[in-house]
């Protein structure tokens, strides 16, 4: 019989002893309302990522999903329980600091795209840099839309772009800021099945050659297929966390632009 060690115990043995560990939750518990209509949205809930790690967060309506990526985000504070992100204590920051965190070191992508329907598809990628007074680092944007593969739509506007290619231009707004995680709240809902492959296809490709983690909550079942974790909920606590297992290289980089930019 195996003996419990401390990870075990914390829920944090998914993660790669040997990678840095860029998202760490620690007992998290969040409560809505009050009284009889009271919801214990996440019950003591602890996981660790690693860099590098696609992590799919999965379960059933109500499990609790949305609530632990939007604490593991800092868009929601838990009532107990401690977030770090690149190993800062998110409940130790003020409002400011949590602010440049979300700007500096989060990507996001939701179901809707949210794009700037007047902005380009360029403009719309390197808008969140703009706001931050930032300059791309060209090396890591070339590599971005050339893994993207949107390359050819820049000068285009949302409204003339496929559904599966506008939401290839959020994950590069997303992803330009070159951020610690990206937090993915169903981002191939709105997708047909075919652009929801391949977007999971490159989002697994980006974990895999540029080393970037992505934690995504999603219904779809392909995700098993793209991911290499799968954290399942049910009733606010993690009853599921496993490897997939997928043959070395599936998702060798075939862009030569991601070489060296690490
Ligand atoms: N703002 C809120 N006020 C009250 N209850 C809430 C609030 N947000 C979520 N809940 C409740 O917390 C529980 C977890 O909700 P959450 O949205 O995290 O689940 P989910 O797994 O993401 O569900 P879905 O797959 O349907 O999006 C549910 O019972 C939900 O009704």
């Amino acid at each position: 019989m195996s003996v419990p060690t401390e990870s075990t115990y914390l829920g944090l043995s998914g993660a790669d002893p040997a990678a840095p560990r860029v998202v760490e939750a620690r007992m998290l518990t969040k409560i809505y309302g009050t009284g009889g209509a009271q919801v214990t949205a996440l019950d003591q809930v602890s996981l660790a990522v690693s860099r590098g790690q696609f992590v799919a967060v999965m379960g059933p309506s109500g499990s609790g999903k949305s609530t632990l990526l939007h604490c593991l985000a800092g868009l929601d504070t838990p009532n107990s329980g401690s977030v770090f992100i690149a190993g800062k204590d998110l409940a130790r920051m003020n409002d400011r600091q949590l602010t440049a965190v979300r700007r500096d070191q989060l990507g996001f992508v939701f179901q809707a795209f949210n794009l700037l329907p007047q902005l380009t598809a360029e403009e719309n990628i390197l808008l969140p840099l703009r706001l931050a007074h930032r300059k791309p680092e060209r090396d890591w944007y070339n590599a971005v839309i050339d893994s993207l593969g949107i390359g050819d739509r820049l000068e285009h506007r949302p409204s003339e772009l496929s559904g599966g290619q506008q939401q290839r231009v959020a994950v590069a707004r997303a992803l330009v800021g070159r951020p610690e995680v990206i937090f993915a709240d169903e981002p191939t809902g709105a997708l047909d099945s075919a652009s929801a492959a391949s977007l999971l296809e490159t989002l697994a490709r980006m974990c895999e050659a540029l080393g970037q983690t992505v934690v995504m909550v999603t219904h779809d079942q392909n995700a098993a297929g793209a991911t290499n974790r799968i954290v399942r909920l049910r009733d606010g606590r993690i009853v599921g966390d496993d490897a997939v297992a997928r043959p070395a290289g599936q998702h060798a980089a075939p862009a030569a632009a991601m070489q060296g930019v690490r």
